[in-house]
């Protein structure tokens, strides 16, 4: 049985190819990409900044949001505070649309983060044409050489890229090939466990100049103060803020400014 993210990448290609076939690069070049506001001057002007995270399900825990209103979402992360979104547009394992980046972008005055499976340079257009300000680009997924040419293009396009790692190797491998933003995923992705000491023990690894992203499980203010004391510049949070009803009173209770 192939893991996880190997099942994500074999639908993801199936779903690329499909899409080129309905709209050709050579179209979709002639789409006037949106302007959109910089996702890392975002992260940078603040001392540490929340990325919240629009998503209906995940491998991990199934349907998180029933009934999904994902405007409205974002419209409340924007309102609560947040200083960039994170948008889910792979549609098998996280019933994520393509749509909901445009629409989100189109509403929203913060960038938009489009989280889907990059493996293509068909996506790093689309994702442009689609108003994103920034794309996530996995370090496993992609080889050295890969990694460098598709940053280079993101850079070109004007937007920015979150590189995920996990390891030393994925890290080391980012920067090597230009990565200005670097995250790491505590979620274990062998049993989805997650546990943010991944993050901190990797921190030395990405210099001061480096944009630091710490995702996955974050849900409480003593996670938070921990992740500030280590010098993380940006956190992205999903399921605590999906689950939810008052993102504003959420991101409070992770500021500590209410119990
Ligand atoms: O979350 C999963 O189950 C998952 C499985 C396979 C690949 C990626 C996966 N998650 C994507 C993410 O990284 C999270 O959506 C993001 O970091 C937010 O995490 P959380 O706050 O724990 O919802």
């Amino acid at each position: 049985m192939p893991n996880i993210l190997e099942q994500i990448v074999a639908s993801t290609r199936k779903r690329v190819e499909h899409q080129k076939r309905t709209v050709p690069l050579s179209k979709l070049l002639e789409t006037p990409t949106p302007t959109h506001p910089s996702f890392y001057e975002a992260l940078k002007n603040q001392d540490f900044a929340y990325i919240l995270e629009v998503k209906k399900a995940s491998p991990s825990k199934g349907v998180i949001k029933e009934h999904f209103e994902p405007l409205e979402i974002a419209k409340q992360y924007e309102q609560a505070g947040a200083h960039a979104i994170s948008v889910l547009s792979e549609p098998e394992f996280f019933l994520g649309k393509s749509e909901y980046v445009q629409q989100i972008a189109k509403t929203v005055s913060i960038p938009v983060l489009r989280k889907d499976f990059i493996i293509d340079p068909y996506m790093i257009y689309e994702s442009a044409a689609l108003g994103a300000s920034a794309i996530l680009l996995i370090a496993s997924l992609l080889d050295e050489a890969t990694l460098k040419s598709y940053l280079e293009l993101t850079h070109r396009l004007g937007m920015d890229a979150l590189v995920e790692s996990r390891n030393e190797e994925d890290i080391a491998k980012a920067l090597r090939a230009g990565a200005k933003i670097v995250g790491i995923n505590n979620r274990d992705l062998r049993d989805f466990s997650v546990n943010i000491e991944q993050s901190l023990q990797l921190r030395d690894n990405i210099p001061p100049s480096t944009l630091f992203v710490c995702e996955s499980g974050i849900d409480s203010k003593e996670q938070i103060d921990k992740l500030k004391q280590n010098y993380v510049d940006a956190v992205l949070i999903g399921e605590y803020m999906m689950r939810s009803d008052n993102k504003k009173e959420a991101l409070e209770r992770l500021e500590g400014k209410r119990l």
